[in-house]
């Protein structure tokens, strides 16, 4: 396994900032002090005050993880060879967060593939569909049993399966918590294999749990190798020292956050992790952003990324992987060390911030959203019209945003409106893996603004990102950015298509958004690859 050029060094954090070591060492011997670590070791859910009390007390299974998923490793193993002896070697995981983040790292950095489904595009999920269904296996993973995406994306291939005269049950192999609808309909279709995953174990934190292992294994990675990475780390996580690398890495963020630098910037700089902001930006999110505070992170391009090189006093640049350019903190070690310290350091800067870690309060409110509109689809399309259009642009402003004039004045308009220490959110609910140049809006906006900016593919940010944008500080503003449906998918056995639920999540979200007073403004494209190309050359030359 690439990435574990480390194994047997456990995992490490420097500090490479000497102000910012200053800062945390009093942060680090409180908590030796208070014997935060060994008591989160041995899973003591007082740590977070009473009120997080009875949460946690069914949130903290992934500690020993290491250990208690050992008998997982031969299971998977004898459905990979049967599998195998089938001819059905392509993997597919429907997942959202927590249900697919995991594994699309793992499975990265091990280079073996593996098609992920956490999107309500119809053009990605009709590319999805076109791989070779003979040899398809989908994995439908889901903790609640109840994800409306991941949902649609089982009727979705059920139904493929069977029109291609394949047994459908056959082919699809659940991840799920013991006695969720999910694991109920799974007996009664008698699809191919049940895990049930550890229910004590929240989806953010489930990475080495059947959510993690069991698509990564089946596409081929090497699970075991990940416990044992993971295995090595934790008994230093776990000990009260002032080296103990999770009590460090949470003191330096809880420090910086409390000298106002309340976003994460997180680069990798060699880490030969595939992907691992994109895993921990849900950690870092959902389990801080409540309560009007929390850390944001930042998933950039590399060290030499705006918003890394030039983070300002709002900010604090990590390295995954050796020290690097400007960065303030270095995190090193295999995947699965590495794993295990982000937990281990997100959960105390729970307690250092006062919240508690293991809830997502402000997720739901979107989905309801989401849900309301598609009940009512006069809602759905009403409203549709446009303050103004340019090109292949249509403005959709919220209350207040300004949504007249060029594109580049509109847009220079509501890029300026981010305060000075607050964030601008790109929301792109696109394929992406069609239209992947998106991503360059980050970029481009990031090194124009000179705010921290972040970037989020819809409807899969809003399992992560989405509960700080919501419950986090309230000073970001939302670029959410649309495009046209060219072939949409039906929902079997359901009133919407794909293409009318993507449009319902992003609009629900924004509403949301809106009600807690955030500027939004929603960009349509009725042509996807002119309309982004339009938009990055009016903030090029709009914004200097
Ligand atoms: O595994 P589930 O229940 O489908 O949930 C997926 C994701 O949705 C969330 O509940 C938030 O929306 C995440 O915490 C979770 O990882």
């Amino acid at each position: 396994m690439a990435g574990d050029e480390t194994a047997g060094q456990e995992t490490g954090v420097e500090i490479v900032d000497a102000a910012l070591e200053g800062k945390a060492a009093e942060l680090v011997a409180k908590l030796v002090e208070d014997g935060a670590a060994s008591k989160l070791a041995a899973q003591d859910a007082t740590l977070w005050g009473p009120d997080a009390e009875s949460e946690a007390s069914i949130r903290l299974s992934w500690t020993t993880l290491h250990k208690s998923s050992r008998p997982l490793i031969g299971e998977i193993e004898a459905l990979r060879t049967e599998l195998q002896a089938e001819g059905v070697d392509r993997v597919v995981l429907a997942g959202m967060g927590g249900s697919s983040l995991a594994p699309e790292v793992i499975t990265g950095t091990d280079q073996v593939p593996l098609t992920v489904l956490d999107t309500t595009d119809a053009g990605q999920v009709s590319d999805a569909l076109a791989g070779d269904l003979d040899r398809t296996v989908i994995v439908v993973s889901s903790k609640s049993g109840g994800t409306v995406e991941t949902d649609s994306h089982r009727r979705i291939f059920a139904k493929a399966f069977s029109d291609n005269g394949i047994d459908a049950a056959s082919r699809i192999v659940v991840v799920t918590d013991p006695g969720s609808p999910l694991a109920e309909l799974a007996g009664k279709e008698g699809y191919r294999k049940v895990f049930l995953a550890d229910p004590n174990v929240g989806g953010r934190y489930s990475a080495l749990t059947a959510f993690g292992l069991v698509p990564a294994g089946l596409a081929g990675a090497d699970v075991a190798r990940l416990l044992d990475q993971a295995a090595l780390a934790a008994g230093s996580l776990g000990t009260d020292s002032p080296e103990n690398p999770a009590v460090r890495l949470a003191a330096a963020l809880g420090a910086a956050h409390a000298d106002g630098a309340e976003k994460v910037v997180l680069a990798d700089t060699g880490s030969g992790i595939a992907g691992f902001a994109d895993w921990a930006e849900q950690l870092i999110a959902e389990s801080t952003g409540k309560q009007g505070t929390g850390l944001l992170p930042v998933a950039v391009e590399g060290p030499d990324a705006p918003g890394f090189t030039d983070a300002r006093a709002d900010a604090t640049p990590v390295a995954i992987g050796p020290a690097d350019g400007n960065a303030k903190i270095a995190t090193t070690g295999s995947l699965g060390a590495q794993m295990l310290l982000w937990e281990f350091a997100t959960a105390l800067v729970g307690r250092l911030l006062g919240i508690n870690p293991f809830d997502q309060p402000d997720v739901e409110a979107a989905k309801k959203a989401a849900r309301s509109l598609l009940d009512n689809p006069a809602a759905l399309e009403g409203g549709a019209e446009p303050s103004s259009v340019d090109g292949a642009v249509a403005v959709h402003p919220s209350d207040g945003v300004t949504g007249t004039g060029s594109l580049g004045e509109i847009v220079k308009a509501f890029l300026g409106s981010a305060p000075e220490t607050g964030y601008i959110a790109v929301q792109a609910y696109l394929d992406r893996l069609d239209d992947a140049s998106a991503a360059l809006l980050r970029t481009e906006i990031a090194k124009r603004t000179g705010r921290q900016t972040t970037f989020g593919w819809g409807p899969r940010f809003l399992h992560s990102t989405g509960q700080y944008h919501k419950g986090g500080h309230q000073n970001g503003i939302f670029l959410q950015v649309t495009g046209a449906v060219e072939a949409d998918l039906a929902v079997p056995d359901r009133p919407y298509t794909l293409g009318q639920l993507q449009h319902a999540q992003a609009l629900g979200d924004g509403q949301v958004l809106a009600e807690h007073g955030r500027p939004v403004l929603r960009l349509h494209f009725t042509d996807r690859a002119a309309g982004l190309a339009q938009l990055i050359s009016a903030i090029q030359e709009a914004v200097k």
